[in-house]
């Protein structure tokens, strides 16, 4: 038997009404040639749209595609007529690809975390978000049949993304309700279900804080098949559409857009609102407390976009992770390392990651190597913004043993080498009126780590301390923060060497946290000290060392 394909979208109408007239149109005679030519040009844009979305986008994965062939293949007569649903499922209610793909990418736009679904069906949206969420992401979908989930399981076992989903059975204001209660936010909602609740939905959403501030509300069907502005509907589903419309369009607490894809999708965000206090005693304070300074939330003040960094030592380790964590945050890097291939390895990750970055060769001890290290970055990008002042060399020896070889290499690098640094960096950035110094120090220059014996690390890491409160406070009134990071001991290639290894469970057992640092454990700090939101701190030692120098 073949299946009647019927008109569900706005486009869908225009073709099949296009179809009719170019049907009437060659079947009679009297119509000008002219009328049939614009009727066919008319059909070619029309019905030709839907297909070439569904092919010039991004196609869908394996377990998606499983799902829709299997929600398509199913009998929802017969389910329902055996009382396995409540109601007759019409498979046509599911978003499918360019819907699906839609949703997936307003995912990664809004870098949505956690996810609501009012209305899942076999659950393609919901495995479509789902794949756009990072691994630690969720989404709630809510569902009234039971037979749902049931049928949407065995396939969201299969895709890595879909222990991301739970299903919660039952009325979906239920579901909302207990969420609310539960003190639930999400970043991201999308409203798929029963459209005489939509406005219902929205109301509760908005007046329980359920979106994040800066979340999405994304809303199915608002075109509804052409019948919200189309006049003398009577269709009770979209004469619930019209007023959600309506009232979204005028609701102080929200912007929207109605995108016509499909069967047309809103998109509506939160935006802050003075609420009307007059008369009480309650009342906004109109402040960069409330707005954020310059308008930007706390986060957005740790952003460094059009920033120019550069990282030494950033090859490997704690430096190759400051350079991934400034590069993420928006600054341009570049990649300093005296070894030209990790140099270029780093700079290669960063690339793949869409940051600009380039890498430098240069051994920091050296004048002539820190003056061209300087000098290409400003050729390069006209300004200096953030110094990171990491590389750095640990020998061991008893202090009675340290030859002065030992101590001079020590020196040259973690001291000599980091002031080179500071003053070519400094320079650039007094003449800017703005700068921001990390160097990274160490735990040692507070406690004396042992029992291995560092004699010259722990007294230049010391002087990398010195170093940075007198730089800090000589320079901030001319716009330059110099701050420094002090780790305790990091899980890096260096500690895994012979003789450094069998002193790892001593070193366990003298750190609260119970664990070494991790080179990702730094990286907060490095781009909230390279931010404008510590404009405020400098000639600061920034300890982190899981407590290590508390016992
Ligand atoms: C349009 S379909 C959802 C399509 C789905 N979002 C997708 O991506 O394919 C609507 C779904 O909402 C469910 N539904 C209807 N009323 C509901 C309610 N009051 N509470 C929860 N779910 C409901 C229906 O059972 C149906 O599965």
């Amino acid at each position: 038997m073949q299946t009647v394909k019927v008109s569900d979208t706005p486009m869908e109408f225009i073709c099949e009404f296009l179809t009719k007239a170019k049907e009437i149109a060659d079947g009679n005679s009297n119509i000008p040639e002219e009328l049939r030519v614009n009727l066919q040009k008319a059909l070619d844009i029309a019905c030709s749209l839907d297909g070439y979305l569904e092919k010039m986008s991004s196609q869908e994965s394996a377990p998606l595609a499983e799902l829709y062939k299997k929600s398509m293949e199913h009998n929802w007569d017969k389910v329902f007529e055996e009382g396995k649903t409540q109601f007759r499922l019409p498979k046509e209610c599911i978003t499918g690809l360019v819907e699906g793909q839609t949703l997936k990418m307003l995912v990664h736009m809004s870098k949505a975390r956690r996810i609501l679904e009012i209305g899942m069906f076999t659950g393609y949206g919901a495995l479509s978000m789902a794949e756009g969420l990072p691994t630690d992401g969720s989404l709630v979908a809510c569902e009234l049949e039971p037979y749902l989930k049931e049928f949407a399981q065995p396939i969201f076992d299969k895709s890595p993304h879909g222990k991301k989903i739970t299903v919660k059975i039952g009325s979906a204001m239920d579901t909302l309700k207990e969420l609310a209660a539960a003190g639930e936010q999400f970043d991201m909602v999308f409203i798929d279900a029963d459209k005489s609740n939509y406005i219902n939905y929205y109301k509760f959403i908005l007046d329980n804080n359920l979106l994040h501030l800066s979340g999405v509300l994304c809303v199915d069907n608002s075109l509804f098949k052409a019948k919200v502005y189309l006049k003398g509907t009577t269709d009770p589903n979209a004469l619930a559409l019209q007023d959600f419309n309506q009232f979204v369009s005028s609701d102080p607490r929200v912007e929207q857009v109605i995108v016509p894809l499909r069967d047309g999708i809103s998109l509506i965000r939160r935006v802050p609102v003075t609420p009307a206090w007059a008369g009480t005693q309650k009342k906004v304070t109109d402040d960069e407390v409330f707005w954020g300074v310059n308008g930007r939330s706390i986060l957005d003040r740790m952003r460094l976009d059009g920033k120019v960094a550069y990282v030494t030592g950033a090859g490997q380790g704690i430096g190759r992770a400051f350079a991934h964590a400034l590069g993420e945050a928006g600054a341009k890097v570049a990649v300093v390392d005296q070894d030209q291939l990790k140099a270029e390895c780093v700079a290669e990750e960063l690339k793949l990651k869409g940051i600009h970055c380039i890498a430098i060769t240069a051994d920091i001890s050296k004048l002539a190597d820190v003056e061209v290290m300087i000098d290409s970055i400003v050729s390069k990008w006209g300004k200096i913004h953030i110094a990171c002042n990491n590389a750095g060399i640990n020998m061991n020896s008893a202090s009675e043993d340290t030859t002065l070889e030992e101590w001079d290499k020590t020196f040259s690098v973690n001291l000599r080498g980091t002031f080179l640094c500071c003053q070519a960096a400094g320079r650039v950035m007094l003449n800017q009126g703005y700068g921001k110094i990390i160097n990274t120090a160490s735990m040692a220059s507070l406690i004396v780590p042992h029992p291995q014996k560092q004699l010259a690390y722990n007294t230049s890491k010391a002087g990398v301390v010195k170093l940075t409160q007198t730089l800090g406070t000589e320079w901030i009134d001319r716009g330059v923060r110099v701050n420094c990071i002090s780790p305790g001991i990091v899980d890096t290639p260096l500690i895994h060497s012979e003789s450094l290894r069998p002193l790892v469970q001593r070193w366990l057992s003298d750190i609260p946290a119970g664990r070494l640092a991790l080179v990702t454990d730094l990286q907060a700090a490095v781009v909230y000290l390279a931010s404008d939101a510590s404009n405020y701190m400098t000639g600061h030692n920034l300890v982190i060392e899981g407590g290590q120098s508390l016992w």
